[in-house]
């Protein structure tokens, strides 16, 4: 850096001192908290963009303004690498040492310049930096993303582009459409989802019957989702997506709605009741990466039934692979390409699900919460198909393989046009367009999932009985210090302090299909607890054992 550039980001950085006594870690999906503390991390994160994409000799790097599911009052920042996927964890403890460097003997200056050194970043003029912005519908939104842009511009010749409120799947298509050259506006992202889905539909057995699709409700957790799912629908010009919970009825973004609402809590959002029994139901979390369907048995509970994001994956898996082996039918075994399929789920996935998948001839590989490690190893099939039980999720493509499929696909149609082989392989290309290769995105996966149902000709009750969730219960214990806990195996197993696990075993044993573990929070401070079993009373007794475990071993 110049005497200039040095000025430049001193006098920046002045503007937004860092707030007292406060702490920030870019933790399991960026840095969240009140939104009130939040402008310097801002302006930081803004900064850090900046440098990742001088890093990437100028490739364009997602800076989004959310905090997903958590209350209307905190906000939070999400950086998305040149792919379109989450920031490189390798850039995690940089992020971290910026959010937090006192502002004082110009730290956070020094901090920059040595780690720019380090990684052979050049502020010589040679690239520039670019940043997309985007925020969600959050009153702060606007503010704190100023305060971002003033973070990129801080960086000399970086240039920084508010795209306005959009979802964060969105933002994370349009970065990784830009840096591949593509049309990267939302008119182009909702062109390829409507054009996709069409093309799913025309392809399906009964397409003749497509203008008896049945209802669904979407609850739309009074957020950006609802506002760009009502887009998608004018741009379908389909008639049976409702959106309730659009935020313009006065509801308040994530409170009594919402995908993480109904998942974790199980009971009906706000806006739905008994005239929707027996409807299939959707919720969309705040920032509309997440997407759990559920159906409201009868008029007189709060009770739902969910089919989460395990059931999501089961289907499309199904689908899937279904249309791989009609696409593979006849072709000898020696000749030709095997595309490796394989499904990605956490310790927090049912019990029931994975069974099911492995019974149905499927690889299953676990990595520790959070998407960014489920994302990496999906990243290594062919066709990688990865979910949180929250319904946070999406099928990733080889570029190997699409270009296998696109030869093949072009092969059929003048050898055999029309043929069931010909309609799998250009339903998988539509499948590869429809599903957001670069992120988790719950208006491409809810697209997917109406266009399977439909093809298959299934209710969601039917979807539902692929398997029988075993009962869970997940609970958080609070306790002096959570990362007293460490765990291994994709965290189902305590290694610290010693002796738990051998005791959450023992417990777990005394329960039919017991199965528990436990692990600290990567966006609370808590350890949480999950258990699940035969019963719904055995899933609760069994949490409440861990529970009081827990307590008596870290109090
Ligand atoms: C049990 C659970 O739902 N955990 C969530 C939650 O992480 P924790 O580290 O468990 O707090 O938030 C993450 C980010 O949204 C999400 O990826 C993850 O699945
Ligand atoms: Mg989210």
């Amino acid at each position: 850096m110049n005497d200039e550039q040095r000025s430049l980001l001193l006098r920046s950085a002045a503007r937004f001192p860092l707030p007292e006594g406060m702490r920030f870690s870019y933790g399991t999906a960026g840095f969240r908290a009140d939104a009130l503390v939040l402008h310097s991390t801002m302006f930081r994160a803004g900064i850090i963009a900046s440098l990742r994409s001088l890093k990437n000799d100028g490739a364009v790097i997602g800076l989004m303004v959310t905090a997903s599911h958590n209350q209307i009052t905190d906000n939070g920042v999400k950086i998305a690498d040149p792919s379109g996927g989450m920031l490189s964890q390798l850039w995690e403890p940089f992020t971290d040492a910026v959010a937090n460097a006192p502002d004082a003997d110009h730290l956070l200056r020094q901090l920059i310049c040595d780690f720019a050194e380090k990684e052979g970043i050049s502020f010589d003029g040679s690239c520039r930096a670019e940043v997309l912005m985007g925020r969600d519908t959050r009153p702060s939104g606007e503010s704190l993303l100023e305060a971002a842009k003033e973070g990129v511009n801080a960086i000399a010749g970086s240039a920084a582009t508010d795209m306005g409120v959009l979802t964060a799947p969105q933002l994370h298509w349009m970065v990784r459409a830009r840096n591949r050259g593509e049309k990267a506006s939302e008119v182009h992202y909702f062109e390829q989802l409507a054009g996709s889905f069409r093309c799913l539909i025309d392809l399906a057995p009964n397409h003749g019957q497509k203008s008896t699709i049945s209802k669904l409700v979407v609850d739309g957790a009074n957020g950006v989702g609802a506002e760009k799912l009502e887009l998608l629908i004018k741009m379908l010009d389909v008639s049976f997506i409702e959106v309730r919970n659009n935020g313009k009825g006065g509801g308040i973004l994530n409170e009594g709605v919402g995908a993480d609402y109904v998942q974790k809590e199980r009971v009906v959002p706000d806006g739905f009741g008994g005239d929707d029994v027996g409807i299939r139901c959707a919720s969309l979390d705040g920032d509309a990466d997440r997407l759990v369907y559920f159906m409201i048995p009868s008029a007189s509970g709060k009770d739902i039934i969910l089919v989460d994001g395990d059931k999501m994956l089961s289907l499309f898996a199904l689908f899937i692979k279904d249309q791989l082996s009609v696409l593979l039918q006849g072709d000898v075994k020696d000749n030709s390409f095997q595309p490796r399929l394989g499904v990605v789920q956490t310790a927090y996935a049912n019990g029931a699900s994975t069974d099911y998948l492995k019974r149905s001839g499927l690889e299953v590989i676990f990595t520790p919460t959070g998407v960014k490690y489920l994302h990496e190893k999906a990243a290594e099939y062919d066709i990688g198909i990865y979910f949180e039980a929250n319904g946070h999720g999406t099928v990733l493509f080889s570029k190997c393989f699409l270009s296998w499929l696109e030869a093949r696909s072009n092969e059929l149609s003048s050898n055999s046009a029309g043929s069931d082989q010909q309609r799998a392989a250009l339903r998988l290309m539509a499948v590869s367009k429809l599903i957001n290769q670069a992120i988790g995105d719950a208006l491409s996966g809810l697209l997917l999932v109406e266009a399977i149902l439909f093809h298959m000709g299934w209710s969601i009750s039917q979807w539902n009985e692929l398997y029988h969730d075993l009962p869970s219960r997940q609970l958080k214990v609070k306790v002096k210090d959570r990362t007293a806990v460490v765990t291994t195996n994709a965290e189902t197993t305590v290694v610290k302090p010693p002796g738990i696990q051998e005791a959450i075993n023992v417990v777990s044993a005394k329960y039919p299909r017991g199965r528990s573990f436990i692990r600290p929070s990567g966006t609370e401070d808590v350890i949480r607890v999950y258990a699940e079993a035969s019963t719904k009373d055995y899933a609760d007794g069994l949490a409440k054992s861990i529970a009081e475990l827990v307590e008596s071993y870290l109090g």
